[in-house]
């Protein structure tokens, strides 16, 4: 008996080792033919350069084939981004248009689905900022940013999801928020509200689409160096005489891990939400701040 026991227990070890091996060998070959066999697409708003340039690339990376959307006036760039998908090995196609028309929307998911097929992820990455007191916004800058922050990703769910729907197999819709949903910053009082709004109608449009398979998740930045924090940091310079870049690198200091953000630390996080291991995740809008605000 004692020796039955001593021999079970060194045999458990290498059979479970065993079946980790397969294990590891059937994921990976699930990986792989899901990369290979069936290609899948996805939209990536605001995707001529910063966050969205980042993520359009990471989802090339992962399999995808990627409609780089972006405004006219962004089209070299965002051309630039589709040579550099093709170049390794996807297809991808720029489609030009401003995500606060609802016609706009629409005719980007059409091209998209014209070109790459079949839609499976659509990324609501377009934003804008403005660094301003709440007493000094004009009603025409407040109403843009609403435009763009939030009427936009409203308009990239229903024309997604409307795509998913009569492609009947589900899909991830996958909107840009901030940390700043969570808690507003000083002098961005109504970026600040259009963000919680993102976060509000992720969770609202995850309750409604639910049931036609369709996920509905956001990603949290914190600091993340690009043309958006150029702008704020310029903005914040002119209220408070900091030198260039001065507000962007003390930043630092709130920041747990001790730096601030490249765009490749947001794109993993979009690559994790549109992959199938985020399937059961719905509603939820993930930080990923470096540990700033730890809600
Ligand atoms: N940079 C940061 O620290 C953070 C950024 N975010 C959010 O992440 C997203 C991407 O930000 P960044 O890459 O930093 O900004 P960015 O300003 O570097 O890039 C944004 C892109 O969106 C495009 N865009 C703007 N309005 C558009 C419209 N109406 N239609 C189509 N495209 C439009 C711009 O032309 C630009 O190429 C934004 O939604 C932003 O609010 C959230 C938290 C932190
Ligand atoms: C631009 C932005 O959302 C932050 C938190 O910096």
């Amino acid at each position: 008996m004692q020796l039955a026991r001593s021999a079970l227990a060194s045999f458990r070890p290498n059979y479970l080792l065993a079946n980790r091996q397969l294990s590891v060998v059937a994921t990976l070959g699930t990986r792989l033919a899901s990369s290979s066999t069936s290609p899948r697409s996805a939209i990536v708003t605001g995707a001529a350069e910063g966050i969205g340039r980042a993520i359009a690339l990471r989802l090339a990376e992962d399999g995808f084939n990627v409609c780089v959307n972006d405004l006219e006036r962004k089209s070299s760039m965002a051309e630039d981004v589709v040579k550099e998908i093709k170049s390794m090995g996807r297809n991808a196609v720029a489609s030009f248009g401003d995500v606060s028309k609802r016609s706009d929307v629409e005719a980007l998911v059409k091209a998209s689905v014209k070109e790459l097929g079949p839609l499976n992820v659509m990324v609501a990455n377009a934003g804008i900022a403005q660094v301003k007191a709440g007493m000094e916004m004009t009603d025409e800058e407040m109403r843009r940013m609403c435009d763009v922050n939030i009427f936009g990703v409203v308009n990239c769910t229903v024309a997604s999801a409307n795509q998913f729907i009569e492609q009947g197999n589900g899909g991830k819709i996958i909107n840009a928020a901030s940390i700043v949903s969570f808690k507003p910053f000083l002098n961005l009082p109504i970026y600040s509200a259009s963000k919680a709004a993102v976060r509000s109608l992720t969770h609202s449009f995850a309750m409604e689409l639910a049931h036609h398979k369709i996920t509905v998740n956001a990603y949290a930045p914190g600091v993340v160096k690009s043309s958006m924090w150029e702008l704020i940091d310029e903005g914040m310079s002119k209220l408070n005489g900091l030198p260039k870049w001065e507000n962007f690198k003390n930043t630092e200091n709130l920041i747990a891990l001790g730096r601030t953000s490249v765009p490749t630390d947001v794109s993993k996080v979009v690559s994790f939400l549109s992959s199938p291991d985020s399937d059961y995740m719905t509603g939820q809008t993930i930080i990923v701040d470096g540990g700033m605000i730890f809600s």
